[in-house]
């Protein structure tokens, strides 16, 4: 059975510790103590106030589902403990420096950083943008003004530009946004909504290149503890780690 350090205690954090199967939460690390205590409880874990004593706890592998800032701030510590790095908070790897950094780490530590496919669909094959031409690339993400935390009475774009750009306005609503750029090896224009009508996060993918072209649209469930945070990201990294020891994979 895979162990698993998690690092974040809140709304993905719960929702995986629901549904462990075939691994195990044997470690978890939050920075708000009393989060951290009450997961470990609900889940036989055991909780670290000290990120470092977390570290040299036992188990295989740590997702994060914390924040862009906390997958900053111990993405290399993580990979240098010998343990593969699930990084939900995609968003940090838009610091190019940082990513590049990460990436030799890996390689010489011969482990894995896992970037799940979060809150939306198609990133198997946008990995086509690796090899071949994309001349048109954008997503647009509409979600409720209360979930960022706005008000806003009619439809409204509050954002309107390039991803890297994005992202550092808003690090906790669109990591999307750098799970696309990274899988097609070409930066996405993104355009973010918020509309009063919708009880959904929507997520639209509108790609044209050598392949032809696409449009996926995804309407996700908000999550029950963080609105802003679609269940299905949750749900990406449960079959992310689901399918690790699996020797048959699936899509590209
Ligand atoms: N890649 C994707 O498609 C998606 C990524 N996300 C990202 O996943 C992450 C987790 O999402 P939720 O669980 O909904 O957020 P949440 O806000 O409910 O929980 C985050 C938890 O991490 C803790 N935390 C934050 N920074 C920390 C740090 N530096 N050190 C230790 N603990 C820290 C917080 O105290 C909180 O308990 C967020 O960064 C979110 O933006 C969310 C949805 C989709
Ligand atoms: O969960 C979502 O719909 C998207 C999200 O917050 C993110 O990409 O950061």
């Amino acid at each position: 059975m895979i162990t698993v350090g998690l690092l974040g205690c809140g709304n993905i954090g719960h929702i995986i510790a629901k549904h462990q199967k075939s691994f195990s939460i044997t470690a978890v690390y939050d920075q708000i103590e009393a989060r951290a205590d009450e997961l470990a409880a609900a889940s036989d874990a055991r909780a670290y106030t000290d990120f470092t004593t977390f570290l040299s706890a036992d188990f295989d592998i740590v997702v994060e589902a914390a924040s862009v800032a906390a997958a900053q701030e111990y993405g290399e510590v993580i990979l240098r403990s010998g343990r593969d790095f699930v990084v939900m908070s995609v968003g940090a790897l838009s610091d190019t420096e940082f990513r590049e950094r990460l990436v030799r780490t890996a390689k010489e530590m011969g482990k894995k950083i896992y970037v799940p496919s979060g809150a939306v669909m198609g990133l198997d094959n946008i990995k086509v943008g690796q090899i071949s031409a994309i001349d048109t690339f954008l997503l647009r993400t509409t979600k409720s003004p209360a979930s960022l935390s706005i008000r806003a009475d009619v439809p409204t774009m509050i954002f309107s530009g390039k991803a890297h750009e994005c992202i550092r306005d808003y690090p906790k609503n669109v990591n999307v946004s750098e799970a696309l750029t990274l899988a097609a090896g070409h930066e996405v224009d993104v355009e973010l909504w918020v509309d009063p009508d919708v009880d959904r996060n929507i997520h639209e993918i509108f790609i044209e290149g050598e392949f032809g072209d696409a449009y996926i649209r995804v309407r996700n469930i908000p999550s029950p503890e963080n609105p802003a945070t679609s269940y299905l990201a949750a749900l990406s990294i449960l079959t992310l780690l689901e399918n690790l020891d699996n020797p048959l994979v699936i899509g590209t």
